[in-house]
């Protein structure tokens, strides 16, 4: 069995303004350990739904959603989640954000598992820092750091680059694809550019609204590492912007 499935998922909402607000419907997918999945798609096509619904934050209306074949109705630390918005505690410096989960979960070793992830993400220095001492970029680095220190099974990304600048973003996806190459944690990465789906992605689901639904998944066979100006690379973000372009 695929490490996580939705099998024939449909989740409506009662919204107090505009009644039933079908947000998914008939979702089947299976997604394979270690694979960097994106989901593409307009607003309001249910992205976030899909992602709360395996994070634990939100179930299904109809059918099921398993992350090693157990359902994922509440939130555990198996699936990491990293949004848009840093989400760091302000009176905790870098190096605490990043063993918070560590030392609640009384986790032994904190301090060494801590100081293999600043190394990683680049953040020797800076351990000491506050939250508002750091640049957008930076305090996403923390945030995916904190996140991995938990060693979860999967990573949740809800539009995580969405707020720093173009430079700023391409360097954290190259450092997220450095970091998943050695981990090969399961990523499922929400955006809205097909840049970043096409450049990060295996495989892109392209979704369609109203109600929300996937309506190609797209595998990107561009070889790793892809460089941005690569021509093979170029055709598969070609190919993948003609299909979203066509599916709305
Ligand atoms: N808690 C909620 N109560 C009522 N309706 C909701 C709730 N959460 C989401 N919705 C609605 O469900 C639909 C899907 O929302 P969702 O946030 O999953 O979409 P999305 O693709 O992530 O959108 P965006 O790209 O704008 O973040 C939308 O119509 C949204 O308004």
């Amino acid at each position: 069995m695929a490490q996580i499935v939705f099998d024939n998922v449909t989740k409506v909402y009662e919204d107090p303004d505009r009644g039933h607000v079908q947000a998914l419907s008939r979702v089947n997918l299976e997604i394979e350990e270690g694979s960097f999945i994106c989901i593409l798609g307009p607003s309001g096509c249910g992205k976030s739904t899909l992602l709360s619904m395996l994070g634990g934050f939100a179930q299904p209306s109809t059918g099921r959603v398993l992350l090693d074949g157990m359902p994922t109705s509440v939130p555990g630390p198996d699936r990491g989640v990293v949004f848009q918005a840093y989400a760091l505690f302000p009176w905790l410096n870098v190096l605490e954000n990043i063993r918070f989960g560590l030392t609640c979960r009384n986790v032994a070793d904190s301090a060494g598992i801590a100081n293999r992830l600043i190394k990683l993400f680049g953040l020797e220095g800076f351990e000491a820092k506050y939250p508002h001492e750091l640049s957008g970029g930076m305090s996403q680095r923390v945030a995916i750091a904190r996140t991995l220190a938990n060693d979860p099974k999967v990573l949740l990304m809800d539009e995580p680059f969405a707020a720093v600048d173009a430079l700023t973003r391409e360097f954290l996806q190259d450092e997220l694809l450095r970091v998943w190459e050695q981990d090969r944690k399961t990523i499922l990465f929400v955006t809205h550019s097909i840049m970043e789906a096409a450049y990060l992605a295996d495989e892109v689901l392209v979704f369609a609204a109203r109600p929300g639904r996937i309506l190609h998944r797209v595998r990107i066979a561009a070889p790793r590492p892809r460089h941005r100006s690569d021509a093979a690379f170029l055709k598969e973000y070609a190919n993948l912007e003609v299909l979203f372009r066509g599916g709305h």
